[in-house]
């Protein structure tokens, strides 16, 4: 039995994790979760599955789920909350929380030595070499949830010498089909409509700028601990390939499936065995019939190549780029910016920025501050 602490459970991946848990309580339990803002689900979720440790968002929230709940458990707020259910018990921490504030957590819960089943992108765009650095003390598992970096991870075997490449599989969001001048007027709505897969608003709207491809040659960049030149991104807008893995001998091994999220997550709290999955019927390959792959276009794709370039430049780079990003994303959710506004948003704050190369903790966490601040004043 493999207990877990989830951060992030009312989101996208939060659901999909509880789904898992719930579908094989032979395997899984769950011990304590955190939550934002959404009370309504957060409350079922409570109710259904009586985690020790609650933390929540904002203390109104808090004071909802402490008037609510049936049983008695230890309700926090914010980043004491986020800490107390990543630290809490022995099991695996699901990382499912939106955004750098993903970070401390994960940091808390490593040294407290757990495994990090790690969606959330973010924590390794900003800070990856104090993640890889503690990981080496500590000694922790961090397993990708990431559909395309679950890909990766069920495709290497060994210790990487034999690799040539990781290949990157991109679907191109809501707006592939577009050009860059008819990106002028899209709408937020236009943009959540992610061709494939049903996934929060933040990471939907950084699929259709395709951040979301650079923030994944990052992540890949720190979990594989694979040079940028040996990371390929490829256009295949069936989402049927989660991504591949080429040896030096020229064979390619990817991992196919069908867009489900349960599958990553799922792998990841099971490894290396495999679980099967409720009510899913498989891949039917005569049903896809044909699948596509183009040479990606990074003059078409502002936003990869600033995240590429942001990578290889490391230092504080990374952390600009992503602090920026998350910021422009959410004045264009609120409809305060237009959607070319992000990627030209975060190659300002890029340029505006005087790197440190060795950035610490405190370092990260205050250029993040910094760069949200002034990312909301342009
Ligand atoms: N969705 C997907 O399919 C995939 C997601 N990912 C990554 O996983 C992470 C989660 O994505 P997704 O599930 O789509 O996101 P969602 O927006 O659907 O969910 C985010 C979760 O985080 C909580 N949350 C947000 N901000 C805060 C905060 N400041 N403090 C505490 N809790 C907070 C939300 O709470 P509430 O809603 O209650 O306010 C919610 O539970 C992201 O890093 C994303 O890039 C990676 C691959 C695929
Ligand atoms: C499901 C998942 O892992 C997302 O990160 C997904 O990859 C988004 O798709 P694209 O960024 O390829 O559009
Ligand atoms: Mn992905």
């Amino acid at each position: 039995m493999k207990d877990i602490q989830l951060l992030g459970s009312t989101g996208s991946i939060g659901v999909q994790t509880l789904d898992v848990i719930r579908s094989h309580p032979e395997e899984f339990s769950l011990s304590a979760l955190s939550f934002g803002v959404n009370t309504d689900v957060a409350l079922k979720q409570i109710e259904e599955f009586k985690p020790s440790v609650i933390s929540a968002g904002t203390k109104e929230a808090a004071d909802i789920i402490k008037q609510s709940l049936s049983y008695s458990a230890d309700v926090l707020v914010g980043s004491e909350g986020l800490h107390a259910v990543a630290t809490y018990g022995k099991g695996t921490l699901v990382n499912a929380v939106m955004g750098s504030v993903g970070l401390t957590p994960t940091l808390e819960a490593m040294k407290v030595k757990k495994d990090i089943a790690i969606a959330n992108k973010e924590t390794l765009v900003t800070a990856g070499h104090i993640v890889k650095e503690l990981q080496k003390q500590t000694g922790v598992d961090i397993i990708p949830v990431d559909s395309e970096h679950s890909a990766i991870y069920q495709c290497l075997h060994g210790d990487h010498k034999d690799v040539d490449k990781l290949i990157l599989t991109a679907s191109g969001g809501s707006f592939r089909d577009k050009t860059r001048e008819e990106l002028v007027n899209v709408t937020v709505k236009d943009a959540l409509n992610h061709p494939n897969w049903s996934m929060g608003a933040k990471i939907t709207i950084d699929s259709a700028t395709m951040m979301n491809k650079g923030l994944e040659v990052i992540e890949a960049h720190w979990l594989f601990d694979m040079p940028y030149d040996q990371i390929d991104v490829i256009l295949h807008k069936e989402s049927i390939i989660h991504s591949m893995v080429e040896y030096i001998d020229g064979s390619v091994l990817a991992h196919l499936g069908t867009p489900d999220m349960r599958v990553p997550i799922q792998y990841a709290l099971s490894k290396p065995q495999r679980l099967a999955i409720k009510g899913s019927e498989g891949l039917k390959l005569w049903e896809v019939q044909a699948l596509h792959f183009e040479k990606m276009d990074y003059d078409r794709f502002k936003a990869l190549k600033l995240a590429i370039e942001a990578g290889k430049e490391g230092g504080s780079a990374p952390t600009v780029l992503n602090a920026a990003n998350e910021m422009a994303v959410s004045l264009f959710l609120d409809s305060k910016i237009s959607f070319l506004d992000i990627d030209s948003f975060v190659s300002r704050a890029l340029h505006e920025h005087s790197k440190i190369s060795v950035p610490s903790l405190s370092d990260i966490l205050e250029i993040d501050k910094e760069t949200r601040e002034k990312v909301a004043l342009y």
